[in-house]
């Protein structure tokens, strides 16, 4: 007698409702992540190394990296990239190594998680990236602002070690020279601007909050020296309310102006690359905002 075969509509709707099955499982141990309820290493060590785990095991890397809280799309992609991993593979279908390199990334990121976090602040022009990390320095005295070096002069008001080390060009290119600085990059065209590094690693080593108020082609610098540290890219309200700020405090002349709003450009499109974007409609809100990532789940 031959064997009995189901009409293919029957298998087919069979079929369907497997996979909505597998994806709400999948959607399920996603949430467990993004809650704290599990880790993303353990839910990779499950995946590895217990048979009887189908949504685990189907779970692509890239989903369970943007799972964790401090992760975007950009920043796993960045990680995937560094740990060789091709951007379709699920947790299943690792081999060996990868398996290693993904667990020791996660491993490493809960270690650093544990202790402190690294927040980056970036944005366009204007935006109010000084405005907003002079509330964060009144306010909220327990995170570390980074003291850049710079080659410009200081502003009035300015003090040197506070707002700014402000040194020559030579000075700078020994900074370079002697890898002291985590990043750096000529800003607007015209001096450069860079982050030491040694007050960094002893804050991060003590457990502190550290925030760095960088330009987009050191945070870029930053995603790539120090995976664990969150990129936050701040936008204006509008475009015209940008212009009217940049306008408004009076700090360039008009070429000037007209040279960071290109820039500007540039740099909004690229806030994608960024785990986080906050809207500066409010200077203590948007304050608030970046704070309460040093202590997201
Ligand atoms: N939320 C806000 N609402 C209204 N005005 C704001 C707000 N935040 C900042 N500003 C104003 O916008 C102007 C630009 O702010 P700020 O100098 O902090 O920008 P920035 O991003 O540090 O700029 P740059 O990168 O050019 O140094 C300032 O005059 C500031 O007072
Ligand atoms: N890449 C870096 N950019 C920095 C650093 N410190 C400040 N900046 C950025 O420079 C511009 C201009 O600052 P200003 O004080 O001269 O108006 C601004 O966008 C800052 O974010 C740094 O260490 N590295």
């Amino acid at each position: 007698m031959p064997a009995h075969r189901n009409p293919p509509e029957v298998d087919r709707v069979a079929a369907a409702r497997a996979a909505v099955a597998a994806r709400r499982a999948r959607a399920a141990v996603k949430a467990q992540v993004a809650s704290g309820e599990r880790s993303a290493l353990e839910v990779a060590r499950a995946a590895w190394t217990d048979a009887d785990l189908p949504a685990e095991k189907s779970l692509r890397v890239r989903d369970l990296l943007t799972s964790i809280s401090g992760i975007g799309p950009a920043r796993a992609e960045a990680v995937m990239g560094e740990l060789r991993i091709a951007p379709s593979k699920r947790l299943g279908g690792l081999g060996s190594r990868q398996r290693t390199a993904l667990a020791d990334w996660l491993a490493a990121r809960g270690r650093k998680r544990g202790a402190s976090k690294l927040v980056v602040l970036a944005g366009p022009t204007a935006v109010g990236k000084g405005t907003v990390s002079a509330h964060i320095r009144e306010q909220y005295p327990d995170v570390n602002l980074s003291v850049s070096a710079t080659t410009r002069k200081p502003r009035p008001g300015e003090v040197d070690g506070v707002h700014y080390y402000f040194v020559d060009d030579a000075e700078f290119d020994r900074m370079i020279r002697d890898r002291e600085l985590l990043e750096w990059a000529v800003v607007h065209n015209s001096y450069r601007y860079g982050t030491p590094r040694p007050p960094i690693d002893r804050a991060l080593d003590a457990g502190d909050k550290v925030m760095l108020e960088i330009d987009l082609q050191g945070a870029r610098q930053v995603r790539d020296a120090m995976p664990e540290a969150v990129l936050v890219f701040l936008l204006p309200p509008t475009w015209d309310e940008l212009v009217r700020r940049l306008i408004g405090r009076g700090t360039e002349s008009a070429e000037e102006q007209a040279r960071r709003l290109e820039t500007a450009k540039v740099e909004l499109a690229a806030q994608d690359e960024f785990d986080v974007r906050i809207v500066n409609s409010d200077v203590g809100t948007a304050a608030r905002e970046v704070v309460d990532l040093f202590s997201a789940p």
